[in-house]
């Protein structure tokens, strides 16, 4: 789960490219990179760490023209550490591409042989993205010469890539001589949102993100999703092109997004983050009705951040006062999204600490919005029993993640998740607690698409249910032999 974000403005687009990043931080820490069009030349700078810290006066100054990209890291395929892999990726042919990707690719293998041996085209990294991008390379290439450098090419090409790629893909492309170029898979597992804007003259600004909120900051109208299987052209001009480029389309959004990654204010797929977390916590709070017994709980407390309005909510509709029981340190990211198990485990001891008031004494109620490989809970809960609580009891507002999840999540084996193997009382026992509560899958699944025309969601990593309908369980040996970190 990168956060990407295109820009074709009447004016430079550079700071409005870093302004974008900055909303978008808390979809990657690891890295981030910025590339512009202007005119013929492409401009770009890499860099690793969080945005605020990472580009300099002359890196900006640098980045000019009224159309660019930007993205920042979570990575999923290759290396978090290993600067090749930084995105966006460029190739100078056919044309001049450059392209920012959020999603995994699950046939890498295929692909990458292909590439090598058939298209001979070189790769130079273990990122999935370079890979989207030569694909891309590849089918335009391959339409030239005789097709002249229209939209309908760049269209033709996308299908091409449909046919050839799996997995999930949420990207933006900058085409010299063109334009931008915005598509998602056929499956629409990752978000990418369509903004406009008046510019300058009355001419149209266009903005496309994988979350709504950089619409809201920029004072973009938020125009609609980008349709699955969909692909956006919009020109140097800001003329804007679409197709429906994929033989056949299922929405099926990952449910993480909704339980996690993104942000609250942020809405997707028509539906808002921030009423989905709240539905969830009704639902947990109905299910915990249902196995706690009057006078079990004293007090119930969120772990900041994500878990806040599901917690909230839960509260709420149980009639138990909510309380601040851990305060977060603001200075340090999201531990679930660090590279390495070494650093997440530290990274929550320095960034919540616990109020010893707030639980001496006291039945408390954590509530978090998942518990993945239990670090954040194991921590939690031995830091409450420190500050004296009497008993703890543990409620996830997602349902137990047992499985892999291919699609941009990086959690690729199952040995690392808690509840691998383990029963709901034993991955209690596991983290320390006394009691825990998950949320079932079919709660979870009407929290967030419930009212809505949307039938779809990808769950993959509570069910093992997979919607791209291609992850073997050859992949999944693959995957976990191949990637630790
Ligand atoms: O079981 P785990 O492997 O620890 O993963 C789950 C935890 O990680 C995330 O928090 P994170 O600190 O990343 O971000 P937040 O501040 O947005 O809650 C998530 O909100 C859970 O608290
Ligand atoms: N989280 C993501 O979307 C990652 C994108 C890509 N797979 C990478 O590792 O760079
Ligand atoms: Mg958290």
């Amino acid at each position: 789960m990168c956060g990407i974000v295109g820009h074709v403005s009447t004016g430079p687009v550079n700071q409005q490219i870093y302004d974008s990043l900055l909303l978008l931080q808390h979809r990657g820490q690891d890295s981030s990179g910025i590339a512009t069009a202007d005119g013929e030349t492409f401009h770009l700078v890499k860099t690793k760490g969080h945005v605020r810290e990472a580009y300099r006066t002359r890196d900006m100054r640098n980045l000019t023209g009224n159309i660019g990209l930007g993205h920042v890291r979570y990575a999923t395929a290759g290396s978090a550490n290993n600067v090749d892999e930084v995105q966006p990726f460029y190739v100078n042919a056919p044309y001049g591409i450059i392209l920012v990707h959020n999603g995994n690719l699950t046939n890498t293998r295929e692909l990458s042989d292909e590439l090598y041996r058939i298209d001979r085209r070189h790769l130079n990294s273990e990122s999935d993205t370079e890979l989207l991008l030569n694909v891309l390379a590849n089918e335009l290439q391959s339409r030239l010469p005789g097709d002249e450098l229209t939209p309908d090419t760049i269209f033709d090409s996308i299908t091409g890539l449909h046919d050839r790629v799996e997995g999930s893909y949420a990207s933006i492309a900058l085409i010299s001589g063109l334009g931008m170029v915005a598509f998602r898979d056929p499956f629409g597992i990752r978000p990418l949102v369509l903004g406009r804007r008046e510019g300058e003259h009355g001419r149209d600004e266009w903005v496309v993100a994988s979350e709504s909120l950089v619409l809201e900051s920029g004072g973009y109208e938020l125009v609609r999703d980008v349709a699955p299987g969909e692909a956006i052209v919009i020109t140097e001009s800001g003329e804007l092109f679409s197709r429906q480029c994929a033989a056949s389309t299922r929405l099926a959004p990952c449910s993480f997004e909704y339980v996690y990654l993104a942000r609250p204010d942020s809405v997707m797929n028509g539906i808002s983050v921030y009423e989905s977390r709240l539905r969830m916590g009704r639902k947990l709070a109905e299910k915990a009705r249902r196995e706690l017994t009057a006078g079990d709980i004293d007090v119930l407390m969120p772990i900041p951040d994500s878990a806040r309005p599901s917690a909230m909510e839960m509260a709420q509709v149980l009639g138990i006062p909510y309380r601040e029981g851990f305060y977060k340190n603001r200075y340090v990211g999201r531990t679930f999204i660090m590279p390495g198990q070494k650093v997440r485990k530290k990274s929550v001891r320095q960034k919540l600490n616990a109020l010893g008031t707030e639980f001496k004494g006291k039945n408390v109620l954590l509530v978090d919005d998942s518990i993945v490989r239990g670090t954040t809970s194991k921590e939690i809960v031995e830091m409450a029993r420190m500050a004296g609580a009497k008993s703890v009891t543990f409620a996830s507002a997602a349902p137990a993640v047992r499985h892999p999840h291919v699609y941009g999540i990086n959690m690729p084996t199952r040995a690392e998740l808690v509840a691998n193997g383990r029963s709901t009382e034993e991955v209690a026992a596991a983290i320390g607690a006394n009691r825990l509560i998950y949320q079932d899958v079919d709660d979870l699944k009407d929290a967030i698409i419930g009212g809505t025309d949307i039938t779809e969601l990808d769950l993959s990593c509570f069910t093992g249910e997979y919607v791209t309908g291609t992850v073997t369980a050859e992949y999944l040996a693959w995957l976990e032999a191949n990637r630790t970190s």
